[in-house]
């Protein structure tokens, strides 16, 4: 909505032709993003072959776990060398690749972006303030994409550490899980800046290990989007760590719940990723025994209290 209110051409592709339909009409995503009009100039549409022709970036918004199926059903309509800008926050729990590993897999030969940062899309879309990493290894398409996507009031910062940027994403779901566990245990709010700013080591440690740069997890992608998804009261991942630490079921609050809590099935897919580097996630893998039932939330705290001693 805000590119195109900015001028630039938009199409809207969804899956299901009846939604395509419904928003094509009404305007409006009423189930996921309600009370944001989408301009008359924006297509929407079901149809692949008519929403990617002859686009010069292509923005792809879904949950991570349905990246690699959305990827393979668009494929064959992909326009030529198109980038791809990921906006995806997740590992892909079957094969533990990050949104720009799986659109390699399947499209070796589209430049990969990455855009993300402390960003909620209701936020976004009402032209609020914000800023963002966009994330792409070639320079060309770095710049070409800053311009491309970069709006009066959504600043962008250029970043060649994609996969720096991708853990951030992936990351600050799952940490902001145990910040809302922490939260619902009634611990206060010197254990959740402890966690934010543990939860940044932790980063450090792997992005240094999947070799991008340490000072990405202090960036907006890192930090930046910690601090917004644990303490926002609009993140998923934040309230349902809160209704964990409260002793709520995880199936039930998962049940009542419309959009994707994307830290769920990126825990145990960071722990492994992790685990292949050597790289040690005390906060995930502490999130991770939670969600699989392994740990409680009670337990959780106190596991993360009782770690050896170390230098900061
Ligand atoms: N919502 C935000 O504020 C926000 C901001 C920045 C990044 N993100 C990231 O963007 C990604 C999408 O988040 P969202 O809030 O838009 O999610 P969402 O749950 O609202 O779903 C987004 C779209 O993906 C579609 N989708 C859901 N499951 C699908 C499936 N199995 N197959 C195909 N399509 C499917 C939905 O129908 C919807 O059109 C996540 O990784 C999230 O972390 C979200
Ligand atoms: O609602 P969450 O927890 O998925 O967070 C949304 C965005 O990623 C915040 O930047």
């Amino acid at each position: 909505a805000r590119l195109a209110a900015a001028g630039r051409s938009v199409s809207l592709w969804a899956r299901d032709p009846r939604r395509a339909a419904e928003i094509a009409v009404t305007r409006e995503n009423a189930r996921l993003l309600p009370d944001v009009t989408l301009p008359d100039e924006v297509v929407v549409t079901a149809d692949a072959a008519r929403a990617l022709e002859g686009a010069e970036a292509v923005l792809v918004a879904v949950p991570a776990q349905a990246l690699a199926a959305v990827i393979a059903a668009i494929a064959p309509h992909w326009p030529g060398e198109a980038p791809s800008v990921l906006c995806a926050k997740g590992i892909d729990a079957a094969t533990l690749r990050l949104p720009h590993e799986t659109v390699a897999a399947l499209l070796p030969r589209v430049p990969l972006a990455a855009l993300s940062g402390p960003n909620f899309a209701h936020e976004v879309a009402r032209a609020l303030p914000a800023a963002a990493v966009l994330a792409a290894p070639d320079a060309a398409v770095r710049a070409h994409l800053a311009a491309l996507v970069a709006l009066p009031r959504f600043r962008l910062y250029p970043s060649p550490d994609l996969v720096g940027v991708a853990l951030g994403g992936a990351a600050k779901n799952v940490i902001a899980i145990a910040a809302g566990v922490v939260e619902g245990l009634g611990l206060g709010e010197n254990a959740r800046a402890a966690l934010i700013t543990r939860g940044v080591a932790e980063l450090a440690r792997l992005v240094v290990a999947e070799g991008g740069r340490a000072e990405t997890a202090s960036g907006l992608s890192g930090l930046g989007d910690l601090v917004l998804t644990c303490t926002g009261g609009a993140s998923r991942n934040h309230t349902l760590g809160i209704a964990l630490g409260r002793g709520e079921a995880l199936a039930e609050v998962l049940a009542a719940r419309t959009g994707v809590t994307e830290g769920v099935a990126t825990a145990p897919a960071l722990v492994a990723r992790a685990r292949r580097r050597g790289v040690e996630l005390p906060i995930a893998e502490a999130v991770d025994a939670l969600l699989s039932g392994r740990a409680t939330a009670p337990s959780l705290a106190e596991a993360l209290l009782a770690r050896a001693q170390t230098a900061e």
